[in-house]
């Protein structure tokens, strides 16, 4: 089934640009995300105030922040796709539009199955245990109580939270917080599974083993975006890249391109120093030939 999420009723040319052998599982058709922030936080001061009082308004207008900006393109299945950006960006803003959270002003985001936002404030009810939430988080995901009982064990084993799991979630680190609601998460396949910052959270164990299951995610078909501050993480994970800088796309592409292009503007020290160690690599490998046919 296609959803589509609009600001207002558009005629769905982008589908009809699909290639004959990928599926897409995202079109993003020149979207707009605004944010409306009323009355007392739109605008503070003395002197708004005084011009309230001399127009004799009760109460100050709306303010809109405009997060993202005429955003357009197309997810295939079986991609991972991180979303870069400086800090306001709108990484999560896309994110939270893509999950159908957020209806666009203009534009229409168009999804072919059935979304699944992971954030790291996901909503799990923190007075409740972990076992607790495990169980509420699956059941909300559709599985059946039997599903549960079946994924239970793996759940927590994948989470490390180990004892843990009995204590309300309010006693976790943000750290262990993630992690369960990771586990809970891509514990069953997703047609679009959406990850906002998860992985920054955990140790390097945890990072290595979250790496392994999105792979396994991308390979039951589904399509993966992950907002990540980690150029690392998303070098790991995703084989392409959109970068956002207030709110619109600077580029999308392969990973390493969009990524470098990224660090040369961002930092230019980490970029030269990817550009040295490439440069070493490729000198390695065009030396290696030479050394096998001078000792074989
Ligand atoms: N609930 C909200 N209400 C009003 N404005 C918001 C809200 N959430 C985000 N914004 C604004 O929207 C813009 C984009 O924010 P967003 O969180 O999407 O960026 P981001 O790239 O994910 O940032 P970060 O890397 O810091 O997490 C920012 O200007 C932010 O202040």
């Amino acid at each position: 089934m296609v959803t589509c999420s609009s600001g207002r009723p558009r005629r769905n040319t982008a589908v009809t640009e699909q290639r004959e052998d990928r599926v897409p599982t995202v079109i993003a058709d020149n979207v707009h995300l605004t944010y409306k922030i009323s009355g007392r936080y739109a605008k503070r001061g003395g002197a708004a105030a005084l011009a309230r009082t001399v127009m004799r308004q009760s109460t100050p207008g709306m303010r809109e922040v405009r997060a993202v900006r005429g955003v357009s393109f197309t997810a295939w299945r079986g991609e991972a796709i991180g979303l870069i950006g400086p800090n306001g960006s709108g990484k999560s803003t896309l994110l939270r539009g893509v999950a159908g959270l957020l209806t666009p002003s203009e534009g229409a985001i168009y999804t072919l199955g059935e979304p699944a936002l992971l954030g790291v404030n996901a909503a799990l009810i923190s007075t409740m245990s972990g076992e607790r939430n495990i169980t509420l988080g699956c059941l909300a995901m559709g599985m059946t109580p039997d599903d549960v009982a079946e994924r239970y064990d793996g759940i927590c084993e994948f989470s490390g939270i180990g004892e843990f799991v009995s204590l309300p979630m309010n006693a976790y680190s943000s750290g262990m917080g993630a992690r369960l609601r990771f586990a809970i998460a891509s514990s069953k396949s997703h047609d679009i599974l959406l990850i906002d910052e998860a992985l920054a959270t955990g140790d390097a164990e945890f990072r290595a083993r979250s790496e392994e299951r999105i792979q396994q995610l991308r390979k039951e078909a589904g399509t993966v975006f992950l907002v990540s501050h980690s150029l690392g993480v998303v070098r790991a994970t995703c084989d392409r890249a959109i970068w956002l800088e207030k709110g619109e796309i600077v580029m999308d592409g392969a990973t390493e391109e969009v990524l470098d292009a990224y660090e040369e503007r961002h930092d230019p020290k980490s970029a030269a120093r990817h550009r040295e160690q490439r440069r070493l690599a490729g000198e390695a490998s065009a030396k290696s030939p030479t050394q096998v046919s001078a000792t074989g």
